[in-house]
């Protein structure tokens, strides 16, 4: 039986207080340095833009971003700010509100649990977090229910610069009944840090992660160039991060960033909500046969998500990334 969170509906996004969001800055300048590289901005609408030169150049724009980053800001969306605000103050006082002891409840204890929480307070990681499948009609409703057309809409997008027709990737992720874990996380737990590092370095599984912070600053991600980019997210955009299984989909011709969290040794909090938007747990997840060659040889097995999500012993809700077992 699916469980329901019983804080995070929307009647409590809706009764949360809006109040700003704080936008400080919060990269320490401890730890591995970082740059602020600029990172590439995607407009969304102009990706459907009814002008065909406008609509060429928004999906070369998008094409390169995939090709030199694999990861991207996304602005011109379509949520509402509304949605993106009530869902982190939803977050902030799920965490506020329960007790840790009822937090506790959702600890993992079956294969198939729809929720899980969790809290590492060591020098390695700094977060308490609550990881729940998202469905549009479940936790953060509107939130997840207006994510649907920009996730729909980035499938179709990819799908073109790829060279396949639009409902390719839709089709073949079987994303209308995706696998979309929502991990909210809180850094550091309690105010408590044991170290710099709120999550440790770590690609994610899926198609890709969307992610939205209260905070400015805190998470970075490695170039493939070798460098560390701090991510700054303009005020109600989204970070989009290529997924491992849209690294193996086309053969390796993107990339799934490694990436973490530093955290500021307890002087700011941040909440972060990152989606990690996956194909339905039964599909094959294969190297499509139009990206392999003499030239490129097939760079990964296939697997179906539900393997790869269980593959280092893992349940499905805690979306570990095993990219390292699915390289050829
Ligand atoms: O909090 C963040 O910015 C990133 C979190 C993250 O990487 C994850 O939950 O997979
Ligand atoms: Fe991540």
């Amino acid at each position: 039986m699916a469980q329901t969170s019983p804080v995070l509906t929307q009647e409590t996004c809706e009764h949360a207080k809006i109040t700003s969001v704080r936008f400080s800055n919060i990269i320490p300048m401890d730890s591995v340095l970082a740059v602020d590289e600029e990172i590439p901005t995607i407009d969304f609408f102009m990706l459907f833009s009814d002008d065909p030169v406008q609509q060429s150049r928004a999906l070369n724009h998008l094409s390169y971003a995939c090709d030199e980053y694999g990861f991207f800001y996304l602005v011109n969306h379509g949520v509402p700010d509304s949605a993106i605000e009530g869902a982190l103050e939803g977050i902030a006082e799920f965490f506020e509100v329960t007790k840790v002891e009822e937090r506790k409840e959702y600890m993992k204890s079956n294969p198939t649990d729809r929720i899980m929480w969790g809290l590492n307070s060591h020098a390695g990681e700094n977060r308490e977090y609550l990881k729940v499948v998202a469905h549009p009609h479940e936790v953060l409703e509107e939130y997840f229910e207006r994510f649907q057309d920009v996730k729909i809409g980035l499938a179709r997008a990819i799908s073109k610069i790829l060279g396949f027709e639009e409902c390719y990737t839709e089709k073949l992720f079987n994303l209308t009944s995706g696998f979309d874990v929502a991990a909210m996380n809180v850094y550091p737990p309690s105010f408590q840090s044991k170290g710099s590092i709120g999550v440790p370095s770590h690609t994610d599984p899926g198609f890709f992660v969307s992610l939205i912070q209260d905070v400015d600053g805190g998470l970075r991600v490695l170039s493939h160039k070798g460098k560390w980019i701090n991510v700054h997210i303009p005020r109600n955009a989204f970070l989009i991060q290529i997924g491992d299984h849209l690294e193996l989909k086309p053969n390796g011709k993107y990339k799934s960033h490694v990436h973490q969290v530093v955290v500021d040794n307890n002087k700011v909090k941040r909440i972060s909500l990152a989606t990690l938007h996956g194909p339905s747990l039964d599909t094959l997840v294969i190297p499509a046969s139009e990206f392999v060659d003499q030239f490129h040889r097939l760079g990964y097995r296939g697997m179906t998500y539900k393997e790869s999500l269980e593959a280092n012993g893992h349940y499905e809700i805690e979306v570990q990334s095993c990219l390292e077992q699915l390289r050829l």
